[in-house]
């Protein structure tokens, strides 16, 4: 068998964020060696709440946090504007970089470009070229390698905004995509690919909740299971893949878990 993803499963989310913070914090130290620089792609849902938990903690033996060095890109956004209640960014905005006090530093953060809110192709292009001047500056780049991506996993299987059957899956040039059509309102938005995603040095999804229970069974489980978006990130990333969920998640699923970091 080939390499696997790794899947942690902890009691609740205040363990979750402590090993989460442990993890994101040796990510850090990988990217300022790589490139003094922390590049990192995020998501919404449920992810910058624990993701806060987690950051805005107080330093320990881990470390601390560097936000000057940070480079923060959506891994995917909708196409709204910035203060519209779906806005991945107004999420990130209120949960995280509200909070970081001001010893911590200050992310650079890449929201989308809102002149093409009414054109999402444009929109996707444009923030490729963000991509695109961020990660070009060093090496000569063919896809862009961010040091993690911070993802969640829909019920459906979805990850990013990269839903289960849709043509988007297929897309092998591009670095960010439009949609749409999402099935999950509101329907325009752009996503990082498959490619850019499963090329992070590090890829980590946090699901919890008895919710996901059924989803991840599926995925972790079953054949049909890794043809989901999410089961494509674990094929491509394997063992550079993490799962950070909870014992309600993770109840009856079969896939090996690992203890601890
Ligand atoms: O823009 C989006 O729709 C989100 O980025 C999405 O991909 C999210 O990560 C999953 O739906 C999981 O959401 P929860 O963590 O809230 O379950």
């Amino acid at each position: 068998m080939g390499k696997q993803p790794n899947l942690y499963a902890f009691k609740d989310i205040d363990h979750l964020a402590k090993a989460l913070r442990k993890y994101v914090l040796q990510c850090q130290s990988a990217g300022f060696e790589r490139h003094n620089a922390f590049k990192v792609a995020v998501s919404g849902g449920s992810l910058p709440k624990t993701l806060a938990k987690a950051l805005l903690a107080p330093s320990d033996e881990n470390g601390s946090v560097d936000f000057s060095k940070w480079e923060i890109f959506f891994a995917d956004e909708r196409a709204v504007p910035l203060d519209h209640d779906d806005s991945n960014y107004k999420l990130l905005k209120e949960e995280l970089l509200d909070k970081i006090p001001s010893s911590l530093g200050k992310p650079t953060v890449h929201t989308i470009d809102l002149q093409y809110l009414d054109d999402v192709q444009e929109m996707a292009d444009q923030y490729q070229d963000v991509l695109m001047k961020s990660f070009a500056a060093k090496d000569s780049v063919k896809i862009p390698i961010f040091d993690l991506l911070l993802l969640g996993c829909g019920p459906d299987g979805h990850t990013c905004s990269l839903f289960p059957n849709h043509e988007i899956l297929r897309e092998s040039d591009a670095w960010v995509a439009s949609v749409e059509d999402s099935p999950k309102p509101p329907p325009k938005r752009i996503t990082l690919t498959l490619p850019v995603v499963t090329h992070g040095v590090k890829i980590a999804f946090v699901a919890t909740g008895d919710g996901k229970r059924k989803i991840l069974s599926d995925i972790l489980d079953t054949e049909e299971g890794r043809s989901l978006p999410c089961g494509l990130v674990n094929e491509g990333g394997a063992e550079r893949v993490s799962w950070f969920t909870d014992n309600g998640a993770v109840e009856g699923v079969g896939f090996p878990r690992r203890g601890s970091l």
